[in-house]
């Protein structure tokens, strides 16, 4: 079986291209321009590939960036009073706090000072309760994109069985919480699992958040099976050089999963895509405008 690549570079650029349209309509019709802020504190690898790919879709949107980099010497008092800033200023809509975040900051406390109607990243508790009991809710952007690209090769996940390999409240917890709400069968998969390669066997949905590279063989995915490849990892390439490779080996599951996203080029672009549809969101209901179906 040769499976069919999911093309998350192409599905984000066409969901962009909606948000673009709303947002020239926010625009003309209510004179807001949604504004993003987004605070990275010190350096993290994964981190920068965000900041570099994000702020070109920003502006393409038609949307304000409010970039800050702070130094990774930076105190906890110092990045509360850049969020309580954040939150007062009318002009920011949705505020993106990078992470992980330099030992000396509590990055609990830190998601807890979000104002949760800016809350862009779905961190904040409230919005974390609100996503695990169905609430209406800023819903994480990478989990947000995974189910987007799973469901662009199978509408109805209803019934199907879901393996998820991660638990970080960043993508692992959210994206099963966002796969039950779709109907699925979902098993959560982590280090301490017993025979992982047995249980991801088991998948019809395989999504690998682990942050180890090519880790998910191909002998671990259910032939036809959909695999999300979440993982963002760097390592060394040709002539010296480093590459992005996912957690997933592509060429094996290409010969066996029914459709596999690419690393780079899969939940990558989607997240960035989510981010400027959650801050779109951010900006209409603080405006007290009505929710979109995009
Ligand atoms: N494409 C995108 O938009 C994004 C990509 N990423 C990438 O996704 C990956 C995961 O990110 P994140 O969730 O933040 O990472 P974390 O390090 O927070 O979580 C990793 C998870 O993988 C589990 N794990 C680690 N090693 C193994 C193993 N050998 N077997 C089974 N499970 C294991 C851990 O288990 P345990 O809990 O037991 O420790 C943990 O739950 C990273 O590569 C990151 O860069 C992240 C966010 C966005
Ligand atoms: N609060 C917070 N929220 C996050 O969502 C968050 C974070 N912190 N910290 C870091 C990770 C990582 N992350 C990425 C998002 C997009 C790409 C991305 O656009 N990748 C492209 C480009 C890769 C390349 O440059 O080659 C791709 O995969 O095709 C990568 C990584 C979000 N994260």
């Amino acid at each position: 079986m040769t499976a069919t690549i999911i093309d998350g570079k192409t599905i984000a650029a066409q969901l962009r291209g909606k948000i673009a349209t709303d947002v020239a309509h926010l625009n003309a019709a209510h004179g807001i321009v949604p504004g993003i802020a987004v605070v990275l504190v010190g350096a993290d690898p994964a981190s920068e590939v965000y900041v570099r790919t994000k702020a070109k879709a920003v502006a393409e949107a038609g949307m304000r960036a409010i970039d800050k980099k702070l130094p990774v010497t930076t105190s906890e008092a110092e990045l509360l009073a850049l969020i309580a800033a954040l939150n007062a200023d009318p002009a920011v809509h949705g505020i993106l706090v990078q992470l992980p975040l330099p030992p000396q900051i509590d990055s609990h406390r830190i998601i807890s000072a979000i104002d949760p109607g800016k809350d862009v990243d779905g961190f904040h508790p409230l919005n974390v309760g609100r996503l695990a009991s169905g609430l209406p809710t800023l819903a994480p952007c990478t989990p947000l994109g995974c189910v987007m690209l799973a469901k662009s090769v199978r509408p109805s996940l209803a019934g199907l069985e879901a393996v998820v390999i991660g638990r970080s409240n960043i993508v692992g917890k959210p994206v099963a919480q966002l796969l039950l709400m779709e109907n699925a069968t979902v098993t959560v998969a982590h280090s301490k699992t017993h025979d992982l390669p047995a249980v991801c066997r088991r998948a019809d949905i395989l999504v690998a958040a682990i942050g180890r590279p090519e880790m998910v063989r191909g002998d671990w995915i259910k032939p036809g099976a959909i695999v999300i490849d979440v993982g963002i990892n760097r390592v060394p390439g040709k002539e010296g050089k480093s590459k992005i490779v996912g957690d997933v080996a592509f060429a094996e599951a290409a010969q066996v999963a029914g459709a596999v996203t690419p690393v780079p080029g899969g939940v990558g672009p989607m997240t960035i895509a989510c981010l400027l549809l959650n801050t779109l969101r951010a900006a209409r209901a603080l405006n007290g405008l009505p929710a979109l179906n995009l």
